[in-house]
């Protein structure tokens, strides 16, 4: 039993596949544009691809083959050429988006009631459900308001009760705490690690701390293609994307591999170690590949592995780059200097020593031992 989806739309440039199995969270996490809203999207029926098959538990949400014939936006039911597509409410999926798009003119408690009542429950039997929903997510003495009486944080929190109450077999959480202020973040986020325990879901975000609470499992989209998938901490403490390795806090520079040497485009060379040269080969299918058996890589090394020096290290071995300082800012315990694309972690005694500031040119220092190369 699981959920699965395989769908491609051109006008998106998307072409995917994902499981999840029950009791599972997958985070679907990679950068602006990349097709994460347009997964969920296809799941909760709001929007159609080309072609694809998702099924739910051995239910079919939808089948769609090549030229099948039925038009986007149309009602459910079957198409034509065996096509199928069923309509936002009969796919037993609860979205929770960014806006929590709750009916202005209901109370909280009949936003509530409102998904188990349409399913077919009494109107004492929806509102139990919602009281049960609403005492659970710790908003029941919000009931009587109305959502104009609400704050964001509260509002999204009716909105997450409201899609439990149908009690999904899929719930698709788009960005859910994006239009919170900081200060609601965290306890919405550790609500739904409460509610989302066993629960089969789907996170879109852009925020690691959601995917390491929240998520079992990550994939990584870019381009309308999954480039990385894995369980959450396997994915974030070797990471196989440029993407995947700076969410994972990483510096991340990208280039063309040659044996244990990345070259940039402009001619700066890194020294590090190749994850598995087996690696390289196998997870570069050829598109990437250059002259001279090159793919391409990228390097990645944490801003600690860092030094910072005002003139080249004479005579080491180590990798230099020349940069110029943008911004200093507190990082725990260390100073992050940051310059462009790459940081540094340092103690603000060596801060002081160096005399940094924004726009002093110096040089970052790294161990090749300290940098991996990954196939990109
Ligand atoms: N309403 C739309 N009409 C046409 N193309 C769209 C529409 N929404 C998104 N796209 C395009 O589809 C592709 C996938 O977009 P999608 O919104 O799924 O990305 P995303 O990963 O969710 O991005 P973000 O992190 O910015 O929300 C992009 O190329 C985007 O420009």
């Amino acid at each position: 039993m699981t959920l699965q989806l395989k769908a491609t739309l051109a006008v998106r440039n998307v072409d995917f596949e994902l499981h999840v199995q029950p009791g599972e969270t997958l985070a679907i996490m990679g950068p602006n544009g990349a097709g994460k809203s347009t997964a969920v999207h296809m799941l909760a029926g709001l929007l159609k691809p080309d072609s694809g098959l998702a099924t739910l538990d051995g239910r079919t949400l939808f089948r769609l083959s090549p030229g099948g014939g039925s038009s986007a936006g149309s009602g459910g039911g079957k198409g034509r050429g065996g096509s199928l597509w069923l309509p936002p409410h009969e796919r037993g999926i609860g979205l929770l988006a960014q806006e929590p798009l709750l009916f202005p003119h209901l109370k909280v408690l009949d936003n509530v009631a409102f998904g188990p009542r349409s399913q077919g429950a009494t109107k004492k039997a929806s509102r139990e459900t919602a009281r049960h929903w609403l005492d659970e997510i710790g908003a029941l003495e919000l009931a009587r308001r109305l959502p104009a009486a609400l704050s964001g944080g509260q509002a999204q929190r009716v909105a997450l009760a409201r899609a439990l109450a149908t009690d999904p077999e899929l719930l698709l959480l788009d960005e859910p705490m994006a239009a919170l202020d900081v200060n609601s973040t965290p306890f919405l986020r550790s609500l739904l690690k409460r509610v989302l325990t066993g629960r089969r879901a789907i996170i879109v975000t852009h925020d690691v701390l959601d995917a390491l609470m929240l998520a079992d499992r990550i994939i990584v989209m870019a381009h309308g293609r999954i480039v990385e998938s894995g369980p959450t901490a396997a994915v974030l403490s070797h990471p196989r994307s440029a993407f995947a390795a700076s969410l994972a806090g990483l510096n991340v520079l990208s280039g063309s591999l040659s044996g244990n040497i990345l070259s940039m485009p402009d001619g700066v060379q890194v020294t590090g170690q190749p994850v598995g040269s087996q690696a390289v080969g196998a997870q570069s299918d050829g598109a990437g590949s250059g002259a001279r058996g090159e793919v391409a890589a990228i390097a990645a090394f944490p801003p600690s592995a860092v030094s910072v020096f005002l003139a080249p290290p004479a005579g080491s071995p180590r990798n230099c780059f020349r940069v110029r300082v943008s911004d200093l800012e507190p990082h725990g315990g260390h100073i992050r200097v940051r310059a462009g694309q790459m940081s540094a972690d340092i103690s603000p005694a060596a801060v002081a020593e160096l005399g940094l500031a924004p726009g002093a040119e110096v040089f970052f220092v790294v161990k090749a031992a300290e940098v991996l190369l990954y196939p990109a």
